[in-house]
């Protein structure tokens, strides 16, 4: 079984690598969309995986860390595309979430990705 919780922010990137000219090497911002997915066998006695408020509390400092900031100035997010800031996310997580099984990143309504670890 998984369970996943979502969560919303407003940051500001751009990204170094992009081509001359390309829209994304210029200053802009998302109202990015993350969900946190864990895995794991439901408990026969509270009925849930683990507490969406837990995993809420848990993800709190890393969320502050990325809402409202420009996330190329987060260390190990120098080139914060969806795919690296899904890693990074994970990265943060997986050690105090060890049910983490997919971290999924909506940069637009239509952009995104999911990283599961590899
Ligand atoms: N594989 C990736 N490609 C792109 C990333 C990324 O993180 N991984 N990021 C960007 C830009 O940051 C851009 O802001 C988002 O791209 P895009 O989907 O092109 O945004 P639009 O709002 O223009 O999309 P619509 O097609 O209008 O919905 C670029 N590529
Ligand atoms: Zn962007």
């Amino acid at each position: 079984m998984e369970i996943f919780k979502e969560f919303t922010f407003e940051s500001a990137h751009r990204l170094p690598h992009v081509p001359e000219g390309h829209k994304c090497g210029r200053l802009h911002g998302h109202s990015f969309r993350v969900a946190i997915y864990l895995e794991g066998e439901v408990n026969a006695h509270t009925g849930w995986i683990r507490d969406f408020s837990e995993i809420k509390q848990i993800f709190k400092p890393v969320y502050e860390r990325l809402d409202h900031n420009y996330l190329n100035d987060l260390p190990g997010l120098d080139n914060p595309t969806s795919e690296n800031l899904a890693i990074w996310i994970w990265n943060e997580l997986k050690p105090l979430l060890p049910e983490l099984s997919r971290v999924r990143v909506h940069e637009t309504c239509t952009s995104g990705c999911e990283y599961r670890g590899q």
